[in-house]
């Protein structure tokens, strides 16, 4: 192992340290106490998990924690009036609709009936077009959390290019503005990429967002360059054994083969362990964000792009 590792376990917790101490001076001064509403449609056990446990963290960090769990079969218009329920409720500052959606339900239809203000995931329309434009917005946690750990690396960003491999409006896209915004020269590329393996050779740094166990090889990583590791696959680990039922145990891999790229990269961020400890704790740092701009309070320093 020759790069870093970036421990993004660590590094959220140091993020979830700076809400709180934020989150304690504000119910200390302002009397306000920061609230984020989960909504979970279906009982997908995944989802269940991520729930569970951002509910857990919001309460951790000293703010108000609302769940709401709905059928599977729940109609677009009982989702909706929910949304414009907690759009009016004074007391919940952050809204986050659990995805994906159960499939009669129109997912942008309901991401856009979000007031933007309490879109803590930075996904409605005008969020995108904010932050597409350079303009104050709700930043999506994911690729937040991605340039909070390569600033944190690297200092300075600018003139460093950068891969983005995946095109999603979750990760790719709002990766890409970000990278922009501190001035990377930023190529997005995709599964139809020609020639992705010299294309990823040039980059400083690299964001694998592909959602494809170990896609990203080790002999494609430019040597020094920095791994940013957005996936979370899960595949058969038969060396763990089986289940009681039979079924054979699994485990989490990321998007790029990391027993080959740690022998080249400067520095890499493992799964687990990486970025998805750093995306919950981004939703907290955006729902004290978007508590603090709707009060026309200053906003924490170093959480926001
Ligand atoms: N509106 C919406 N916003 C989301 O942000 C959102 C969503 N829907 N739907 C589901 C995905 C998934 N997601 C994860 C968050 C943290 C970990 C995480 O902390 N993972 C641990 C491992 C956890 C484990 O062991 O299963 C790690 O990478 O170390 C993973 C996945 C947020 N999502």
């Amino acid at each position: 192992m020759t790069a870093t590792l970036i421990d993004g376990k660590a590094f959220a917790a140091t993020v979830r340290g700076k809400v709180a101490t934020h989150v304690a001076r504000l119910k200390e001064a302002q009397g306000i106490t920061p609230g984020l509403a989960v909504v979970l449609v279906g009982d997908d056990p995944a989802s269940e998990v991520y729930v569970r446990s951002k509910g857990k963290q919001t309460v951790e960090v000293g703010m108000n924690s609302y769940e709401h769990k709905l059928p599977a079969e729940t109609s677009e218009e009982d989702l909706l009036a929910l949304i414009e329920r907690l759009n009016a409720d004074k007391d919940v500052h952050g809204i986050l609709v659990q995805l994906p959606l159960p499939a009669h339900l129109d997912e942008a239809l309901v991401i856009n009936a979000i007031n933007p203000a309490k879109d803590v995931d930075g996904f409605h329309i005008s969020n995108v077009g904010l932050l597409g434009t350079g303009q104050k917005a709700m930043v999506p946690c994911t690729p937040l959390g991605c340039l909070m750990m390569l600033r944190d690396h690297h200092g300075s960003l600018s003139g460093l290019n950068a891969v983005v491999i995946g095109r999603s409006n979750i990760v790719g896209k709002p990766m890409a503005q970000l990278l922009l915004g501190d001035s990377c020269t930023v190529t997005v590329a995709h599964s139809r990429t020609k020639d992705l393996p010299e294309v990823v050779k040039r980059a400083d740094i690299v964001v694998a967002a592909v959602g494809r166990a170990h896609f990203v090889q080790g002999d494609w990583i430019k040597p020094g360059a920095s791994v940013i590791d957005v996936g979370i696959n899960r595949i058969p680990a038969p060396e763990k054994g089986s289940h009681e039922d039979g079924s054979v145990k699994t485990r989490l891999v990321g998007d790029v083969d990391f027993e080959a790229a740690k022998d080249v990269a400067g520095a890499i961020t493992p799964v687990p362990g990486g970025v998805g400890p750093m995306t919950i704790a981004c939703l907290l740092a955006n729902t004290l964000t978007a508590c603090c701009r709707v009060h026309g309070l200053a906003e924490p320093e170093g959480l926001t792009a």
